[in-house]
């Protein structure tokens, strides 16, 4: 399973860009396919669900093609239904591409398939069918009624009179209705049955449709008349709002992580329902400003976002983004009214349920709500995403709670948004660590721990951590070669460090690990796998804010990869010899400078000759050769970079 690890954040600000709306992209491809004449549309978005549309207008007979790198394309349109009467067609998991091609193809009198992912063959389209039955439409569920995969074949299309079509499961049913019906060229009412769900996806419809050329009457949300003896005309160019869903993950990384965070590309002007995502948001605190444009968020005056009890029906993707807010409440906060959750990419009520369990919030899971407690302090957890962008892209968010947090299948964010965690990088910023490597002896730990607190950042001596293993593995009679017994040892490890002393099982060993035995014996269990996994998460838990200074032989080359600071510090063999016995003299302990030089000989050539995580310097680490450098100047050379690289002011 690839993954994708984010660091934890100390808060989030800048301007995002936002990718074209998917729920726009589509239709406009569809419209713009069916309608007279060639349209020009800018920003469409880059995605596996457009991509799938895309190649089922190909498939269709539709001309496209993309003018340049950008979102502009020209679609030749057919004027009418499809020129291509047979065809299979494979939709992946996009909803926005299925179920309105099922609509304007079951009214296109041709023999069509279609298919899609095992999770679009449990996603309804029942409500869909039975609607397109009644206008005489020759359908077949090929597997299951009421669900994907789909035959359709030529029939006599009774249209005009009156539709109906429920409205409490999909709006996209209404959705793929409305936009088929003017093939027909008859005049057709459209009956809602139940209270429908997701009003603003239908005004979006309805406003791409009037866009080109249909003006579709509605009484209220029952009732749409769409008219007869019209074709869609292509209105010339279109232009893709930004995607008002993916707007909501910036916002509230603005409300979470100060701020203030601009989204481009939606804004007051937006068609999109999701933009009130931005109301959502300031009912909890955040603070909000919005152009024609562009909104832009910020956290509340006190910093705390305020608990909520909503009723989310009316921005059902974007809500999903609250849940995730919900951590980062001052008390529980219910979302309702969410049904349509349970028939999305996946079933988004129990998969959040799961997940935010993960992260150590409290959940109460109804079939249409969802009730979470914040935890008092977040957990870090691998999050699995479900094959459901919207999973990933949200708990992202996770990471603003100065927690780190583990993606699985990360790449899920294909289907809308291929760019988003680059775009999150953009905004989110983590907390700094300057990691120091290098040889024994040659002085790390004293740079270290001074530049820490020259920083006021929190400071980690990896190498005590192997050697406490290895103390502890002598104090138990553990074989140091014995690499389950060790791992277990290193997994369990009760050990750490308070008031600058080490501490094992309650004991000070502050002075016990570095005798020879532990010198000798920590680069010994340091060579086994089983140690270095089971120390490599309690490692990164040093991470925290304002910021970490780190040193050891691995902490720039795997546990903090994406550390902003990398320097191996060296000096020679003989300087560091000579430094190590000044150091045991000066501690009144026996020293001998020819055993510490073959000491220091064999301790460097096992760190550096192991197959995992050896002692390297990297391609982006600066040499720090120390032996004509004292102290100070090692300090203030570190220190510089550190500025240098803006993580702190001065
Ligand atoms: N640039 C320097 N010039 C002179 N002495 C130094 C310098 N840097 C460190 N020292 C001294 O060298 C000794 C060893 O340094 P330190 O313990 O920090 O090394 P280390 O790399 O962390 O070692 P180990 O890997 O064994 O923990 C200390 O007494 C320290 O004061
Ligand atoms: N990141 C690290 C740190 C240390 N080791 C091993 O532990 C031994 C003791 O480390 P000191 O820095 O306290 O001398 C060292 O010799 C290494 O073998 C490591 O592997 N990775």
């Amino acid at each position: 399973m690839e993954f994708l690890d984010l660091p934890p954040m100390l808060g989030a600000a800048g301007t995002v860009r936002l990718p074209g709306s998917k729920s726009i992209s589509n239709r406009v491809l569809l419209l713009a396919a069916l309608a007279e004449g060639e349209t020009d549309i800018r920003d469409l978005l880059s995605s596996d669900d457009v991509d799938r549309m895309l190649d089922a207008l190909t498939a269709l007979g539709v001309s496209w093609r993309r003018e340049g790198e950008g979102g502009s394309y020209r679609v030749v349109g057919a004027g009418g239904p499809f020129p291509v009467k047979s065809a299979e067609l494979f939709l992946g998991n996009a909803g926005t591409a299925f179920r309105p091609l099922t609509a304007a193809l079951a009214l296109s009198g041709g023999e069509y398939t279609l298919s899609g992912v095992p999770r679009m063959h449990e996603r309804p389209i029942g409500d869909l069918v039975e609607a397109l039955r009644q206008l005489g439409a020759d359908i077949t569920c090929t597997a299951n009624e009421g669900f994907p995969p789909l035959r359709l074949k030529p029939a006599t299309i009774r249209a005009g009179g009156v539709v109906s079509v429920r409205g409490d499961v999909s709006s996209q049913f209404l959705t793929a209705l409305l936009m088929a019906l003017p093939l027909t060229g008859v005049e057709t009412t459209v009956e809602v049955v139940g209270e429908l769900i997701s009003k603003p996806y239908i005004a979006i419809t309805l406003e791409l449709m009037a866009r080109f050329g249909v003006a579709v009457e509605r009484e209220g949300w029952a009732r749409f008349v769409v008219p007869g003896g019209v074709r869609y005309r292509s209105p010339g160019t279109v232009y893709v709002e930004g995607d008002a869903s993916s707007a909501s993950y910036f916002l509230a990384a603005g409300a979470i992580g100060g701020g203030p965070v601009r989204v481009e590309g939606v804004g007051r002007d937006s068609i999109q329902g999701d933009v009130r995502f931005a109301e959502a948001l300031q009912q909890l605190g955040a603070r909000i400003a919005m152009g024609d444009n562009w909104i832009e968020a910020a956290a509340p005056a006190d910093g705390r976002l305020r608990a909520f009890d909503l009723d989310l029906n009316h921005i059902p993707d974007a809500a999903m983004t609250l849940a995730v807010a919900a951590l980062f409440a001052d008390g529980p906060c219910t979302l309702r009214n969410i049904a349509s959750w349970r028939v999305k990419e996946t079933d988004r009520i129990a998969a959040m349920a799961t997940e935010l369990r993960k992260v150590g919030a409290g959940v109460e899971e109804g079939p249409d709500h969802l009730r979470v407690s914040p935890p008092a302090r977040l957990v870090p957890a691998a999050i699995d995403t479900y094959d459901d962008h919207r999973m990933a892209m949200c708990f992202s968010l996770v990471s603003l709670g100065g927690c780190r947090v583990r993606i699985n299948d990360p790449k899920c964010v294909n289907k809308t948004f291929p760019d988003y965690f680059a775009a999150y990088a953009g905004v989110a910023r983590p907390v700094p660590v300057v990691a120091i490597d290098g040889p024994s002896a040659s002085g790390k730990g004293t740079v270290a721990e001074r530049v820490a607190a020259a920083l006021g950042w929190h400071y980690l001596d990896s190498g005590s951590l192997y050697r406490l293993v290895a103390l502890a593995a002598i104090r138990a009679g553990a074989p140091l070669d014995d690499e389950a017994l060790l791992g277990r040892i290193a997994a369990d490890l009760p050990a750490g460090f308070a008031g600058g002393r080490a501490w094992l099982a309650g004991d000070d060993v502050t002075d016990a690990i570095r005798n020879e035995a532990c010198s000798v014996g920590a680069s010994q269990v340091a060579v086994l796998p089983a140690v270095r996994n089971a120390l490599f998460d309690r490692q990164r838990d040093y991470r925290c804010g304002p910021g970490l200074v780190a040193e050891g032989r691995d902490m720039g080359s795997v546990i903090f990869p994406d550390a902003p600071v990398k320097v191996f510090l060296t000096a020679s063999v003989e300087a560091r010899a000579g430094r190590r016995h000044k150091q045991l003299m000066e501690k009144g302990l026996a020293a001998n400078m020819e055993s510490l030089l073959q000491d220091l000989r064999e301790r460097d050539a096992r760190d550096a000759a192991r197959a995992v995580a050896p002692l390297q310097k990297l391609p982006d680490a600066v040499l720090l050769d120390t032996t004509n450098m004292d102290v100070d100047e090692a300090v203030a050379f570190v220190l510089d970079l550190v500025r240098g690289r803006g993580l702190v002011a001065g």
